[in-house]
Parts: C-alpha cells; structure tokens; sequence
C-alpha cells in the first residue's frame, strides 16, 4: 500500500505509564453490513458521523475535525465494514474526485520522527525500524501523545501470517509463505534485540517504559499493513484518516493518491496527502483502494492479512542456482552476472501466466555440459545468451525438463494436503479468515506448481520436434537442405 509516516514534535513531559494493551473501548472488527448515510453535506453534518460506530472511533473523528483535517470538502467518513473500519461515502462521489486529504503535519514518516525528541538517537536506524519506535512511544505516552486518538483506532493485530499461532501455520505447512513468515519473523525479532541493546535501554529517559518484543511486532504490523510507500519523495508514510480505506480488487489502477500543494488551515499552505476515489461511489458505499497490484496472495497475507481468490494473485517463486561444485561455475556465473542475473535467480511464476522471461536460458545455462560445453569458451561470450535463448541441445533440454519436474514434484508432496481437498474447503465456505487465508494460499502455490510441471510435460513430448543450436547453425551457414538433411558438399 502507499503511505507515509509524519510527526509533528511534541512537547510533553516524560511522564509514562507503562504500555497496556487495553484500549477503553475495543472495537468490533467482525464484518457488519455497510452503513447507509445521508447523501448530502449540510454544515450540521460536517461532524456527523453514525451513531453506531465505536466510541474511539467518533473520537477519533472528532479530533480530525477539531485539526481541520476533515472539512466540508471530506467526502469520506469512517464506518464498520465487513473489513474492519473503512471509509463510506457522505454523498454521492465521482470518479477522480478527491475524497479526502491530509496535510503533511500529521503525516508519520521518518522526517518526522527526525524531527521529533528522539530523533536524535533514531537517525541511524533503518527508516521502518525508527518510524516503529516512534509509534510505540506515542503509545506508551498515552493521554500526552498528540497521537492519541489516531493510535486508539488502530487495530491490535491484523490476520496477517506474522501474528499467527503454531497451529495455525501449521495450516500452511509446505508453503512458501510459511518460509518467508518464519524469515520475517526472524528478521523483525533481530531487529527489535539490536534496537532494544542500541537505542531503548540506553536511552531510559526517552523510552521510560518496557518495550517488549510483541510492541515492536505491533508497530511492525501497522506499518506492514498501513503505510504508503508510492508517493513522490516517500517511501514510507502513515497517513492517518486516509489509512482507513480498504483494498477491494475491482479497483484496477493505484495513482489515487498525490501530494499536492494546498489550503491546510485557515492561514497555512502545506504539502497535503490527497486520495482521490478511483471508482464512482454511491453514497453510503465504501470508497476503496487498490493496495497493490503486483502483489502475490502470500505477499497480501504477510502483509494484509487477507487474499483474493481467482484474480491472479496466485504464484510460485522458483529459485535457480549456479551449483558451486558445477565445473564451469565461473564461467557460468560470468555469464549470468553478464546478462543481469547472479548465482542464485529468483523467478516469479503467476497462474495463467507464461515462463518468466530469462528462465528458460538460465535454466539451460546452468544445464549446460558435456559436448555443449564448448559454448562456454570466451569467443561465445557476447553472443550465448541469444543461443540460450533458444534449445541448445537434446540432452540439455531434456535435461532442464527433468530437473524442473523433480523440483515441482517435490514442493507438492511437502503440503500436507491436496489440491482437491483445498478446493473442497473452499467451496464448503465454513473457514474463519485466518483457514481461508492458509487454505487459499497453498492452494494457489499447487495450481502454480502444476502449471509449470504442464509446461515441461508437454516441453519434454516435444524434444524430438525441437530444433537446436547445431542445426540451427548449420542453417545459418547454409548447410541444411530443404528437407533438414545435412549438405556435406554445396552442388557446383
Ligand atoms: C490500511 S488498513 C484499512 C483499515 C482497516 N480496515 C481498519 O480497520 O483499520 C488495512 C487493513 O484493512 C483490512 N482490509 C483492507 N482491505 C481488505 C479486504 N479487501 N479484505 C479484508 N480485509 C481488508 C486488513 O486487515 C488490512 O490489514
């Protein structure tokens, strides 16, 4: 998603209590129907918001008026959705109409955390991490915190895989996503033990309360899930407000969001967040986002906690190596490095989606041996990549054939169940969010896999049909008659 985190400097004491967990009010993230609200906007309504909705929440709202960040121009107010909050309609919105926007004083970003009390002993850190302390310590700061009644309606965890027990990643046993949850895992709780020895117990007066491990994971998870990171000159923003809109597929384009220069008070320009609806909306209808379009189903689990199912999302990242114990592994990886890959290659494969451009060549360089290996020679330098492009051999292409086969036949036997019992419950609709996500997930990476052992099944019923690099060559020189058959001697 792009986002942006900003903060303002703050000037209260270091007066904390320690961090609870408990909010006043909690609010039902259960999926409720859509709100229908008034379709006008009268200045009496300007503050209105349902009735209903959680009491942080129309605190939450009432502060974004008292700030003026909500005007009679903000066509968007918050509602219980089946996502959790989201954003509805006040009346009746237009495509590319602007909904909603946020001047850059409330944005959260590492500017403004530089900007802040612990700016100072944050500027070292990795952008994310000092953002993560930042909001942590507002957290803790409570009632002091400028920040208070945004941080109240933040979510304490999302269904995303990071936050799962044991016995819910046991649902994706064999996936590739359990493998990138367990590294993200890993690499968050390192990066919480050097800031924890680095920055928070040294400084005891700025962080005066106990960071644990489970905080830095919450801070982490709100950014995962709500920062921007596509606007110009941001890479990491939390807009507070605009990170109410949820994703819905429908919406097929993500340049909704601008920085733009703008009215931000009464007397003040500032740069100002600004979203402007991708679809027509209906008043008392959501107004949504497109979060990512290139985002895999794992990707939007790890980072959502939430996926789609049948719109392209499925995928399956193959990862190719240059064996160091291969014979021609220099000449190899001079190759690769020379046509912009490496030792190791990542190649992403989407359902319905053809071979990635460039497996095929590496597949067969890293294939390459025995009587091909002259192609390897230094003179082929500039030119093997376009031969790889094509089949060199029979051996070699059979031998890629093979070699991708055994890889797609052993990532389907580690799922501990099958394709079809996935799609049983799937359709059986009884899972709760966190089993659909599991069940949809290695569903996915299934039909990805089979999908590629089909293009090297019907790859290898073709070797004989093939044409390769020798009479390929051979053409080229104009030693091939008509029929293939090799000329030895050109007719006088
Ligand atoms: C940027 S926040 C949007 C506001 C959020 N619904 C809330 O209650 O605070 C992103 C989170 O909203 C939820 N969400 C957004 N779009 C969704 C969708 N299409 N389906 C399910 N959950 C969604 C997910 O929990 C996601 O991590």
């Amino acid at each position: 998603m792009a986002s942006l985190f900003y903060l303002h400097p703050f000037t209260s004491s270091s007066n904390f209590s320690p961090l609870t967990h408990q909010k006043q009010e909690t609010i039902s993230r259960k999926p409720k129907p859509i709100l229908h609200v008034k379709s006008t906007i009268t200045s009496s309504s300007l503050t209105e918001v349902d009735s209903d909705i959680p009491k942080p929440v129309k605190t939450f709202w009432q502060w974004l008026c008292d700030e003026g960040i909500v005007t009679s121009k903000t066509l968007v107010k918050p509602s219980v959705v089946p996502e959790g909050l989201g954003l509805v309609a006040k009346r009746d919105i237009s495509k590319n109409e602007v909904v909603l926007e946020v001047p850059k004083r409330f944005w959260i970003n590492p500017d403004a955390v530089a900007a802040s009390e612990i700016g100072n002993v944050c500027s070292g850190l990795k952008p994310w991490v000092s953002v993560a302390l930042f909001l942590l310590r507002e957290k803790f700061k409570k009632d002091e915190s400028k920040w208070r009644y945004y941080i109240d309606v933040l979510p304490e965890v999302t269904d995303s895989t990071v936050f799962w027990s044991e016995e819910e990643l046991n649902e994706i046993q064999g996936t590739q996503l359990l493998n990138t949850t367990l590294g993200v895992k890993e690499y968050v709780q390192s990066e919480f033990l050097r800031v924890e020895e680095e920055v928070i117990l040294p400084n005891k007066k700025l962080f005066p309360f106990p960071i644990t491990s489970e905080d830095f994971f919450w801070a982490f998870g709100v950014l995962r899930s709500r920062a921007f990171s596509r606007l110009r000159n941001q890479n990491l923003v939390v807009i507070p407000f605009a990170d109410l809109l949820n994703h819905n597929f429908r919406v097929t384009s993500e340049d909704h969001a601008h920085e733009v220069r703008g009215a931000a008070g009464l007397f003040s320009w500032d740069y100002l967040f600004s979203l402007r609806s991708p679809l027509s909306v209906k008043a008392g209808e959501q107004v949504y986002i497109q979060y990512d379009l290139n985002k895999s189903n794992a990707d939007m689990a790890l980072d959502y906690g939430f996926i789609e199912i049948d719109t392209g999302r499925d995928a399956f990242t193959l990862t190719l190596e240059i064996s160091e114990s291969d014979e021609f592994h220099g000449d190899k990886l001079d190759i690769a490095e020379m046509n912009g890959l490496g030792e190791s290659a990542y190649f992403d494969m989407k359902l319905g989606e053809s071979l990635p451009q460039s497996m095929l060549p590496y597949l067969r360089l890293l294939a390459l041996g025995g009587t091909d290996a002259f192609l390897l020679e230094s003179i082929f330098r500039n030119s093997i990549w376009g031969h790889l492009e094509q089949p060199i051999s029979r051996s070699n292409e059979e031998l890629i054939c093979q070699v991708v086969r055994n890889a797609c036949k052993s990532a389907l036997s580690g799922y501990h169940t099958t394709l079809e019992e996935d799609e049983k419950l799937l359709k059986g609709g009884n899972l709760d969010s966190r089993h659909w996500i599991a069940v949809g997930v290695r569903a996915g990476e299934k039909k990805v896999l089979q999908q590629i052992d089909d293009i090297f099944r019907e790859r290898e019923l073709e070797l004989n049909e093939l044409e390769y690099y020798q009479e390929r060559r051979l053409k080229d020189l104009g030693l091939v008659g008509e029929q293939g058959d090799i000329i030895f001697w050109e007719p006088s």
